[in-house]
């Protein structure tokens, strides 16, 4: 029987329980009012500046924060964390992303071996496929050059890099023109059917990118390209070099696929599959931006990755971000959080946002394994902020959930010259326009009917009852370094929040037997029923069996 304290036996989690039953019957207006404290709730590092002026926190409650996050030993765990400690304790690894992004020459020894090398290393063979692909010399078997690139992976091998490509597309180098680069996922085959229809086998090459090498929704994608392959050319050692890279932890399956050595890019099992972006799992992000631009995003998050490191809690923006999520969630209780983007190309960030976070701290038992008294993770999502609020806001504004949000806008875009026609300048409106609601509708979910002309005989359904707290998050502009920056602020804000909750936030057992019972599911399609499957499931099961007509099922 463990005798560690909880989170929440600390006299200091006791005290913010206080300051949130205070601070919660204060109207947010109320509390946001006082321009000194606007002041000093909004926080700067470079191109990124974060304004917590809209959460429904004073003084007081920030400081017994910071002092929680002191008890909780957050500063020892951001260096241990760092520097390669075992930060994963229920698999025995350290959590080393920010290795990924170190410049070459930075010392860094994970079980007393130098590891930036290796990742230079692993960073110059992505650099070389780049090089062959953009100059045209990869050919296909019937010596045409590649032309369409798709990757297969699924969850961290597939959010970040598409999420990425999706926002920095407008940075494409010159060399990259005419490549097309695409992203397949999903178990069912529609997406890779709806793809391989447009595509010839001669110039296309398949990235199956896989941390494991056995996700079976990943290995089936790779499985239908590659007979879709043979389909074209039948000899597969003939066509599996030409035509398949793997990028994997693991050589020994990607060898045992097929995949000859040369078209291997290994990456570590100290790379989380949700942090492996900046991994070799990148490459087509670095097809599609290009090797410059891609360092330059890694060079973006080493930046934060420093700031992390070195700034004292009270003006580092990650440990903020962090603190004022387990503020919402945990003190104030609020179960829903929504991330909404003023910007189109950053219209995949939410979802990627949603596997990071809930993947990481949606969980329930602490660190030393019992479980937790107290709320963690809030639902997560979003989507470009100006198309939400035609979609969901009515939701954020009237309905009976409290939401907090995070608002992101890039401040400069379309930078006018005087060669720009009439067309450049209504864009530069148009982003006007944009950033002109992202701030109109946090002043609205802040202050509710007091920014509207509401008169006592005003009918219910045209009041707002504000109330709802949000962050805004403005980059100088949204570029390969910026773009760095923002991805690894939300990194460690994740690792904050799970120090402050005590939770293991580099794990994913909660997937596990999801994957498990499939199997078993599998089976039972085929006729193979466990006795023990459950009357639900049987009678679904049974429907299935009578619609196929194939007398499969129980
Ligand atoms: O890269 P892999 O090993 O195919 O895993 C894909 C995804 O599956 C998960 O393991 C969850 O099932 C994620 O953590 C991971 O990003």
């Amino acid at each position: 029987m463990s005798t560690a304290t909880s989170r929440s036996d600390l006299p200091e989690w006791k005290r913010l329980e206080e300051i949130a039953r205070r601070l919660t019957v204060e109207p947010l207006g109320r509390i946001a009012a006082d321009p000194e404290r606007a002041r000093r709730m909004l926080f700067r590092a470079g191109p990124l500046c974060l304004d917590f002026s809209k959460q429904r926190l004073d003084a007081e409650a920030l400081k017994s924060l910071l002092l929680l996050a002191e008890k909780a030993g957050l500063p020892g765990k951001i260096r241990d964390m760092l520097s390669g400690g075992v930060v994963n304790p229920t698999e025995g690894r350290p959590a080393l992303h920010t290795a990924l992004r170190l410049p070459l020459g930075a010392e860094l020894r994970v079980d007393g071996a130098p590891v930036v090398d290796e990742v230079h290393e692993s960073l110059s063979r992505v650099a070389s496929v780049v090089e062959r692909i953009h100059s045209r010399q990869w050919r296909g078997f019937s010596g045409r050059a590649i032309q369409d690139v798709v990757n297969i992976g699924v969850g961290g091998s597939d959010l970040g890099p598409f999420m990425a490509s999706q926002a920095l597309g407008e940075f494409a180098p010159s060399e990259a023109e005419g490549l097309r680069i695409h992203f397949v996922s999903s178990i069912d085959g529609t997406q890779l059917a709806d793809l391989l229809h447009t595509l010839r086998p001669e110039t296309t090459l398949f990235i199956i990118s896989s941390k494991s090498f056995t996700t079976i929704d990943t290995m089936a994608n790779a499985n239908t390209a590659l007979q879709w392959m043979l389909n074209a050319a039948p000899d597969a050692d003939m066509v599996i070099p030409l035509h398949f890279i793997g990028v994997s932890t693991r050589p020994d399956r990607m060898t045992a696929w097929g995949i000859p050595d040369c078209n291997q890019i290994r990456f570590w099992d100290w790379v989380g599959g949700r942090f492996s972006l900046w991994s070799a799992i990148g490459l087509p992000i670095a097809l599609k931006i290009g090797m410059t631009h891609f360092r330059s995003m890694l060079a973006g998050a080493h930046f934060v990755d420093n700031h992390f490191r070195q700034q004292p809690l009270e003006s580092n923006l990650p440990v903020l971000l962090g603190l004022v999520g387990v503020w919402n969630a945990t003190f104030l209780d609020i179960r829903a959080h929504a991330v909404l983007p003023y910007d189109g190309r950053l219209k995949y960030f939410p979802s990627y946002l949603a596997q990071l976070e809930m993947e990481s701290n949606g969980k329930s038992v602490d660190t030393g394994g019992q479980p937790i008294d107290y709320h963690t993770c809030p639902v997560l999502w979003g989507e470009v902020g100006s198309n939400a609020q035609h979609a969901f806001y009515q939701l954020l504004h009237q309905g009976t959930q409290m939401v907090s949000s995070d608002f992101i806008a890039p401040v400069r875009r379309y930078g006018l010259t005087h060669h720009d026609g009439e067309a450049h300048k209504g864009l530069q409106q148009q982003h006007q326009l944009a950033l002109a609601n992202c701030l109109a509708q946090t002043r609205v979910l802040m202050l509710g009917n007091s920014t509207a002309d509401i008169r006592p005989d005003t009918p219910g359904f045209k009041r707002y009852r504000g109330n709802q707290p949000s962050t805004t998050i403005l980059l100088d502009e949204l570029n390969p370094h910026t773009f760095g920056m923002l991805i690894a602020l939300y990194e460690h804000k994740v690792f904050v929040m799970s120090v402050l909750w005590d939770i293991n936030p580099f794990d994913q057992w909660g997937v596990e037997l999801g994957k498990k019972i499939a199997m078993d599911m599998v089976e039972a399609l085929q006729g193979r029923p466990a006795a023990d499957t459950d009357a639900s499931t049987q009678q679904l099961l049974a429907e299935i069996s009578r619609i196929t007509g194939d007398g499969v099922g129980p």
